[in-house]
């Protein structure tokens, strides 16, 4: 059963997408379905570098168990990091008269399983207070005013809560505040909420985005480079699939986000992760021969050529010079025999396959490695490769990886 609108995108977004799905009208459509869906399951990455799998998966069976929630949790076949949560719904809810509309971000972690937290609140009824029972709708097209009292635009309708606040403490003039202000206790689609739950050994991830971390394979005492990295989802990944063994080195150019990798570093207790606020196209130097040796020591940005085994460039969507700008630099500071990881989170051929092409045609150096070949790795959980890793000597391999975050899992 739908219960969402069909996605609705401009005509030549529409066509370019389509005929990037080889003119398959039903695997076009049915893929427009899923991503207005929450996905099947809630992915959670286990810090294995902690504990095993099996005793996080027990730990976290016991926390819903407490909490008088279905206690199944479910490991990934062939993820050996990975716990999975079901997501039941859509549930049969009843909207009610009272409304609270809340942006788009805030209904897609709603959906999710959470709670919906003050600021994402945009508008609720005029005399709303707090125990009243209201129901949440998400406003999908962006178009209500902060501060409205009812809204008549498009809607989403994603279940029923109780108002922990008054209508005036939201909108007040000092600025939201910052806490639960609606508990959903009838969500559309229910998932456990994760807020604070065994924070060292959990981490909140979609699984296309684990999948990464593997298909990069690092290895514990290897020099790793995170070119694109707040909040540090994969940065912290790599450093746990590493046994906190070696350097991740995580670069990311606005300081308030890097500030976050350095707090899930320690919330995850992953030592080996060295985070500094440095645009990455400015992060490697040419040095001679006898200068290598000198700054061989040297812990942050620049570095010189060829200082890393193996470089995650998750490239966000932006322009298409700096986008090949950060390429250039990551295939300098790769390592001969390293491997590069190139992921996004679209599915435009401008920011994937031509990124690919332009790269390959421009450092004959490159090899592309077939996704056949990750997805067999991934299936034997070998991650590491030795025979991948003797055909590139003397060249730098290049794993492309596209995925789609949220709805797609
Ligand atoms: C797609 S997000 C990265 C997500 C991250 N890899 C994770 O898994 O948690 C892209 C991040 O790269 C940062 N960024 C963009 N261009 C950059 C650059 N040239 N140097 C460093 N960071 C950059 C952005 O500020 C943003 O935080």
């Amino acid at each position: 059963m739908s219960v969402f609108p069909q996605l609705s995108m401009n005509p030549e977004v529409r066509e370019h997408l389509r005929n990037v799905y080889t003119n398959n009208e039903l695997v076009f459509e049915a893929l427009l379905s899923c991503l207005s869906h929450p996905p099947l399951f809630t992915c959670l990455r286990a810090s294995t570098h902690l504990h095993s799998l099996q005793d996080i998966q027990h730990r976290l069976q016991r926390h819903l168990a407490q909490q008088e929630r279905s206690p199944s949790v479910y490991t990934h076949p062939q993820l050996p990091d990975v716990l999975l949560l079901p997501v039941h719904g859509p549930r049969p809810v009843d909207p009610l008269a009272s409304e609270v509309i809340v942006g788009a971000q805030c209904g897609n972690a709603v959906l999710r399983g959470a709670h919906v937290f003050t600021p994402g609140i945009l508008s609720t009824p005029k005399y709303m207070k707090v125990g009243e029972v209201v129901s949440v709708f998400s406003d999908v097209e962006g178009k209500c005013t902060r501060g409205a009292k009812e809204f008549k635009g498009k809607k989403v309708f994603l279940g029923n809560g109780i108002s922990e606040v008054d209508r005036s403490e939201i909108f007040s003039s000092d600025g939201p505040g910052k806490g639960v202000a609606i508990r959903m206790t009838e969500p559309l689609y229910q998932s456990p909420s994760f807020d604070g739950v065994l924070t060292d050994q959990l981490f909140l991830q979609n699984l296309p985005s684990v999948v990464v971390g593997h298909a990069l394979g690092p290895r514990p005492g290897e020099r790793i480079l995170d070119m694109c990295a707040a909040p540090g989802g994969k940065t912290t990944h790599i450093a746990s699939l590493m046994g906190n063994q070696g350097t991740v080195v995580a670069l990311e150019k606005i300081r308030s986000k890097m500030e976050k990798i350095v707090q899930n570093a320690k919330m995850l207790q992953l030592h080996c992760i060295k985070a500094y606020c440095c645009n990455s196209v400015h992060a490697v130097i040419f040095v001679d021969v006898l200068i290598i040796d000198l700054c061989v020591f040297v812990d942050g940005p620049p570095y010189p050529e060829e200082s890393f085994d193996r470089i995650l460039l998750d490239a966000p969507c932006s322009g298409y010079v700096s986008s090949l700008q950060r390429f250039c630099v990551a295939v300098r500071l790769l390592k001969r025999g390293g491997v590069l990881v190139y992921s996004t989170c679209t599915v435009t051929l401008a920011e994937n396959e031509e990124q690919v092409a332009w790269a390959l045609k421009t450092f004959p150096c490159l090899t592309l490695e077939p996704q056949v070949r990750i997805k067999t790795l991934l299936k034997q959980q070998a991650f590491y490769n030795p025979e991948l890793s003797t055909q590139t000597e003397n060249g730098k391999l290049i794993v492309i990886f596209f995925f789609l975050t949220e709805t797609t899992d």
